[in-house]
């Protein structure tokens, strides 16, 4: 069965009450590529009304607390995103495991917590420049899938992000071949780790620097099912084009 196309924007810690138009013009132009799915991910603050504006639209969270409820100051649950609703939550980002010190361990409780509340996942992995440059990347990335990985999950509520962190907002992308490499050995990894049927059926995202003049190279890449964006998720006229290359692949 072939894989949907799936872009997804990160709003990252961006916007208030008046970037619901931008999501509501989001949405809509996104309607026009019924062959993808989109989804965007604001702050938690904009999370209910940004479901509000856009009825039927996929609104997702960019962190969660791994457990339901209780004396954890500051943080959001996964039953509250749903409850206010969310659809999907990004675990993972790069900037949550290097600027609040989540490891492995803990983004595998965040996913399972996310999953169990009914609410679809995208977990992110991805290496530092260093680790790129010693040649290590797919090493690194491969333990990481293992330990983030939820025990037990059905595929079509999982997905995986390849977000290279020195892409990541930077401009650079990895070449096309780096991209197909990475991602072909993320899908054996999960082969060996949840069986080849859950492997084939899951989506792998690339993230990093993904704008419309590189999105139609880089969704085309092998094992790459869409995108996971940053900067250009934050207009209608950046983020559609990359839509619109996702329809063009199918
Ligand atoms: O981190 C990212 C998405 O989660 C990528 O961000 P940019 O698209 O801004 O590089």
């Amino acid at each position: 069965m072939a894989r949907r196309k799936y872009v997804v924007g990160n709003w990252k810690m961006n916007g208030l009450k008046a970037a619901l138009d931008e999501a509501r013009a989001i949405f809509a132009g996104a309607a026009e590529h019924a062959a993808v799915d989109v989804a965007l991910c604001p702050p938690f603050t904009l999370i209910g009304a940004m479901a509000d504006a856009a009825p039927g639209a996929a609104v997702g969270g960019q962190d969660c607390h791994a457990a339901a409820a209780g004396a954890y100051t500051g943080s959001v649950a996964a039953p509250m995103l749903a409850d206010a609703g969310a659809r999907l939550v990004i675990v993972g980002h790069s900037e949550r495991r290097e600027g609040f010190g989540e490891s492995d361990a803990d983004v595998k409780a965040k996913a399972e917590a996310a999953l169990a509340a009914g609410l679809s996942v995208i977990l992110c992995v991805g290496e530092p420049r260093d680790v790129r440059e010693s040649g290590g990347a797919i090493a690194y990335v491969l333990a990481q899938v293992a330990g983030s990985l939820p025990a037990a999950f059905d595929p079509a509520r999982l997905a995986i992000a390849y977000e290279p962190i020195w892409a990541i907002g930077t401009g650079l992308v990895p070449t096309v071949v780096d991209v197909a490499a990475m991602h072909g050995a993320i899908r054996a990894r999960l082969g060996e780790l949840s069986g080849p049927a859950a492997a084939e059926a899951m989506r792998l995202l690339y993230g990093g620097s993904v704008n419309g003049d590189n999105a139609a190279e880089l969704l085309d890449a092998g094992d790459v099912d869409g995108a996971l964006v940053g900067g250009a998720s934050l207009t209608a006229a950046k983020f559609l084009p990359i839509v619109a290359a996702a329809a063009q692949l199918g």
